[in-house]
């Protein structure tokens, strides 16, 4: 856990040129690089010009007041932003070094390599079983029924869900609790073998209880898949990340280990932010 603490009282009042890389992941390869993404909902600009490489094994959180364009910037990553009919994305983004953008690339699978846990939990109306199930169906991962089977339970274990359910894979998904049904969200997402998963404030419906333990498989989510998180909590943001990535007003800030970013932010703006001066 990083703790936050009070910091130094004088910065410079502009922020430095954000570097697409925390200075200490120089020199690695990137699952994600996003270069000069900017956003548009019709003639109004959400994202300027942002541009931040993302890692393998490491969750990178994404903070910032209300409006100053996290979710939009998070939508960009698996393209999602695609299903808004104003939205605009310019720029290039890169997953494992191929542009998701490309003529080529598939954006049902791109969506399978990168997926995403929405705010509020969104299982289908249907059994756990099949919430489950569906994925592989439809991405042919599968070819026998115990294959099958055994997908939905290592993905519902991943999800730290399986003794919770195991006896019920006939009962709807939607009749579990807010936390399960976030967590089968997150087992869906890993059912078609993701190598990122986007979390646009997912714990953000949930009590404490279930936020401890979405804030757990986070934890051990990472050392299997790239993760970044947008978050309203500063705390959490401390708690489960190791990158943090600060915007405002649609610019990315600063990015940096999130220790660094809390304790001793370069830039006033983020400096004010984490202080509560303002958000
Ligand atoms: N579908 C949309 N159509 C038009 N404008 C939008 C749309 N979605 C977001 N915006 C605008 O884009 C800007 C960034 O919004 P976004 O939701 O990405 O910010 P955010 O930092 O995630 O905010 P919050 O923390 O409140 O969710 C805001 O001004 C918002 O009003």
């Amino acid at each position: 856990m990083n703790d936050i603490t009070t910091t130094k009282a004088e910065k410079v009042d502009t922020a430095p040129d954000p570097l697409p890389v925390a200075e200490v992941d120089q020199g690695r390869k990137p699952k994600m690089r996003a270069q000069h993404v900017n956003v548009f909902y019709g003639e109004k600009q959400a994202i300027n010009d942002v541009s931040i490489n993302i890692f393998d094994d490491k969750v990178t959180a994404f903070i910032g007041p209300s409006g100053c364009g996290k979710s939009t910037f998070l939508r960009t990553l698996n393209r999602m932003n695609d299903t808004i009919p104003s939205a605009r994305v310019t720029g290039h983004i890169e997953l494992d070094g191929e542009d998701i953008h490309a003529p080529a690339m598939d954006v049902v699978q791109l969506r399978a390599r990168v997926g995403m846990v929405f705010q509020k939990p969104n299982p289908f109306p249907k059994s756990i079983y099949e919430n489950i199930a569906y994925g592989p169906r439809i991405h042919g991962l599968t070819s026998s029924k115990s294959e099958m089977d055994q997908i939905v339970e290592s993905s519902l274990r991943r999800a730290g869900l399986w003794d919770e359910v195991k006896d019920r894979l006939d009962e709807s998904g939607t009749a579990l609790s807010g936390g399960q049904q976030q967590r089968l969200c997150i087992a869906r997402a890993i059912a078609v073998d993701p190598e990122v998963i986007l979390m646009d404030e997912p714990c953000s419906a949930l009590d404490p209880i279930a936020t401890a333990k979405i804030e757990e498989l986070i934890h051990e989510l990472r050392g299997r898949y790239a993760i970044a998180i947008v978050t309203h909590n500063m705390q959490q943001a401390a708690r489960v990340s190791q990158r943090t990535a600060f915007f405002h007003l649609g610019e990315l800030v600063e990015y940096g280990k999130t220790s660094e970013i809390f304790t001793n932010p370069k830039a006033k703006r983020t400096q004010d932010y984490i202080t509560g001066r303002y958000g």
